[in-house]
């Protein structure tokens, strides 16, 4: 009897737990919750003061008794203690209370990751109250939210590219024929941005600046019209506020060596795929997914780089959460994509 209203009030739930930002898809409603992964906790009672948006507003900006933390990292569970927390707030947030009674969860995750990595996904979903989790790669979640025919025969190629990963897939007959994930994304352009205005310029500044100068100016190949961003920093010199201009070219300089790993995992997917399904990615295209796909003219550069068409599928920072959304809406159809 229990049983029975545990499934009567639960909602079911599918996930993106993404190293940047965490959706959640709401069987029957959609995408109820889009926020950063992010946690700012009080240092010493370990509580929750804010998560999402709110928190993210806060790195750099803490005193000695805030600590904010991005408790994902290369697309798995860094701070398994810290990201339970954020489910939880999450869940809460995105359901109505009375709705929160252990719902099924699909959780995507990076393709390849280890089983360890696999086991502390479906514990921290287990520990905010899911009844039964269920896993599904990352990649395929993808090529689904993307509406490319998985279950043909017929080579799809996706790549997405998020925070902490970039995933390569071709996907036939409903199963993974291929797949590559390696750990370098929009984080790791972050990071160089960093690096170099620091090295070259002279100018501190934190992750969340970075990540804007990226978007404002951040290329991966010559644009039609060059822009220029004014930066606000730290002197590294003299400890004081500085402001500098710094131009597209300069960063796409900057940021060559994470988007040649990109351009490289495309091109290794390209090389060991079978010539039939790469006949098929010749003729359909390589479509890019995931919110690093966003990056200025990063289709050119892989266009031009594979000598394939490469697509942009329609808002790439929710392909994945909506097709996990569509796998959880029709479990008996895509059964064989879970991993678990
Ligand atoms: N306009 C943009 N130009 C360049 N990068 C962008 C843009 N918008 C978002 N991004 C980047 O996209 C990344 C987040 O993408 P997404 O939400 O798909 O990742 P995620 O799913 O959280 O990460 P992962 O899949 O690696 O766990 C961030 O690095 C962010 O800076």
């Amino acid at each position: 009897m229990f049983r029975f209203f545990k499934r009567f009030f639960s909602k079911d739930m599918a996930m993106d737990l993404g190293t940047a930002n965490t959706l959640i898809f709401c069987k029957g409603k959609g995408i109820v919750l889009n926020e950063p992964s992010v946690v700012a906790m009080d240092r010493y009672s370990g509580e929750v003061l804010a998560w999402g948006l709110e928190a993210k507003r806060m790195l750099g900006r803490t005193n000695r008794e805030i600590e904010v933390i991005r408790p994902l990292k290369d697309g798995v569970i860094a701070n398994f203690d810290v990201t339970n927390k954020m489910m939880r707030k999450m869940l809460e947030s995105a359901y109505n209370r009375a709705h929160l009674v252990h719902p099924r969860m699909i959780i995507c995750v990076p393709a390849g990751i280890t089983s360890v990595e696999k086991r502390a996904v479906i514990d921290a979903a287990e520990q905010s109250g899911a009844r039964d989790c269920y896993l599904i790669e990352e990649p395929m979640a993808a090529a689904i939210g993307a509406g490319l025919p998985i279950s043909e025969p017929v080579g799809s190629m996706i790549v997405d590219i998020g925070g902490g990963t970039t995933e390569v897939a071709v996907i036939s007959l409903g199963g993974i024929a291929y797949s590559e994930s390696v750990r370098v994304a929009g984080d790791e352009i972050n990071e160089a941005i960093m690096r170099n205005l620091r090295l070259e310029h002279n100018l501190l500044i934190g992750e969340n600046l970075a990540e804007q100068v990226k978007i404002a100016i951040g290329s991966a190949h010559p644009l039609e019209q060059e822009l220029t961003h004014m930066v606000k920093g730290r002197s590294v010199e003299t400890g004081i506020p500085t402001a500098k201009e710094i131009s597209s070219e300069h960063i796409r300089r900057t940021i060559r060596e994470p988007v040649d790993v990109i351009v490289k995992t495309v091109l290794r997917a390209l090389e060991k795929t079978s010539p039939e399904l790469i006949a098929d990615v010749a003729d359909y295209g390589i479509v890019l997914t995931g919110g690093g796909a966003l990056l200025r003219n990063l289709n050119v550069l892989l266009e031009k780089e594979t000598g394939v068409n490469v697509i942009m599928a329609d808002d790439p920072l929710t392909s994945v959460v909506r097709g996990t959304g569509w796998a959880l809406e029709d479990m008996a159809l895509y059964k064989d994509v879970f991993v678990n």
